[in-house]
């Protein structure tokens, strides 16, 4: 049985990468990068557990993935996301990695496990063999070290080192705090950190991602309401009765989150906004799609098209089909071409037809953000 437990910190938000997609979410073939990286990880040794850190809004997807892993919720900073995965550690050592360092070699992590005894924590590192200024002066490069991750810390040590208010960048600068020992080794060009958007050339083992479509389903149903204001796909309709609903009502809306999530794997609507929180009681459903769009964009997806079928034997939908197109394009950030509405009667048949409320269908598709091309 393994004394060491893997945690890969997988739960930043990429504010420096500045792509559409968080870098732990780009697809190396149909692989999001975090998977790939904790399975490269797994791969070079045995760990008695694994532990992935998600930033709170994707630890539900991310479980969507395997079962393999144990996944934990990530805090406002890294060493909040270590602090949170400690919890879940219970051997003699951890090894800790960025999610951003994406093609560490094997040898690395083979070298870190032999010297595991050697010190309170292991480090790998890199020389320097440029000169180096500190502000204006130009110091001794001897005594600079570029340091990487993953680190190996005795589990005990780091959660002494990390009881404080102090925030490190990396668990080695805690462990020094309290005047625990470090054993720096040589590290690897090839564990260069991925910060930068421009950065993912660098990184050589990243495979380009699939071509491959996604498709969803969305349907929703709502009865009408009298006296109440009536939205469909984001625009106000003129008419005195609208929908019976938790939210303002928008069944085109809501059908088309439904569609986008079904293509991306993630749930329904009701994961994400239930209807049981006063939260979003008489809330605008366009605030709603906004906030699945910037998540289907942040785990590395982009809409390709959405077709609607509007199914209403009241009101007519003709006159406003190009508002609506309009309307829906602007919040999906997609051309106007790509989004398609048709619209039919129920025939006067069962409850569309009584004229109780009407249904939208919808199918979405989707496919990966393809970083190799940015
Ligand atoms: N609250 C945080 C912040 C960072 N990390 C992780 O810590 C590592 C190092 O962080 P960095 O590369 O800076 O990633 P981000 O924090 O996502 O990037 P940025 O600072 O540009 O937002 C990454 O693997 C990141 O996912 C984390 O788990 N929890
Ligand atoms: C931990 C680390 O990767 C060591 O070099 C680095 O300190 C992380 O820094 P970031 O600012 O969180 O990217």
């Amino acid at each position: 049985m393994s004394d060491v437990t893997l945690i890969v910190l997988c739960a930043g938000n990429s504010t420096r990468f500045e792509h559409k997609t968080k870098k732990q979410w780009i697809r190396i073939g149909n692989e999001p990068l975090w998977l790939n990286v904790t399975k490269r990880l797994a791969s070079f040794s045995t760990f008695s557990k694994i532990i992935v850190a998600s930033h709170e809004n994707e630890l539900a997807y991310m479980k969507n993935f395997t079962d393999d892993f144990t996944f934990v919720k990530g805090g406002d900073t890294r060493q909040k996301s270590i602090l949170n995965c400690l919890e879940e550690v219970n051997t003699k050592y951890v090894m800790i990695s960025d999610v951003a360092r994406a093609c560490i070699p094997q040898n690395v992590i083979e070298n870190l496990l032999n010297e595991k005894e050697n010190a309170d924590c292991i480090v790998p590192v890199l020389n320097v063999t440029d000169t180096v200024i500190y502000e204006t002066n130009t110091i001794n490069r001897d005594y600079v070290k570029l340091i990487q991750t993953p680190q190996l810390s005795n589990t005990k040590t780091l959660k002494n080192a990390l009881n404080t208010t102090i925030e490190f960048t990396d668990e080695s600068s805690a462990i020094k705090n309290i005047n625990g020992t470090i054993k720096y080794i040589q590290g690897s060009v090839e564990s260069k950190k991925l910060t930068l958007g421009n950065e993912l050339n660098d990184l050589p083992c990243l495979k380009k991602p699939s071509k491959n479509f996604f498709t969803g389903t969305g349907l929703d149903i709502h009865a009408f309401e009298d006296n109440k204001e009536m939205f469909l796909g984001g625009i106000k309709l003129p008419y005195d009765f609208g929908f019976k609903a938790h939210s303002d009502g928008d069944v085109l809306i809501h059908s088309v989150i439904d569609a986008l999530l079904g293509a991306i794997g993630a749930g329904d609507i009701g994961e994400f906004f239930p209807d049981t929180d006063e939260k979003y009681k008489g809330i605008d459903s366009k605030i709603l799609l906004e906030h699945i769009i910037t998540f289907l964009c942040n785990v590395g997806y982009e809409i390709v098209n959405i077709d609607l079928t509007i199914i209403a034997q009241k009101p007519k939908i003709n006159p406003f089909k190009n508002e609506i197109k309009s309307s829906m394009a602007k919040l999906m950030h997609i051309d106007k071409q790509f989004i398609n509405i048709k619209a039919t009667t129920a025939e006067k048949m069962g409850f569309i037809g009584r004229e109780e409320g009407i249904a939208v269908q919808s199918i979405a598709t989707v496919k990966y953000y393809n970083w190799k091309n940015k």
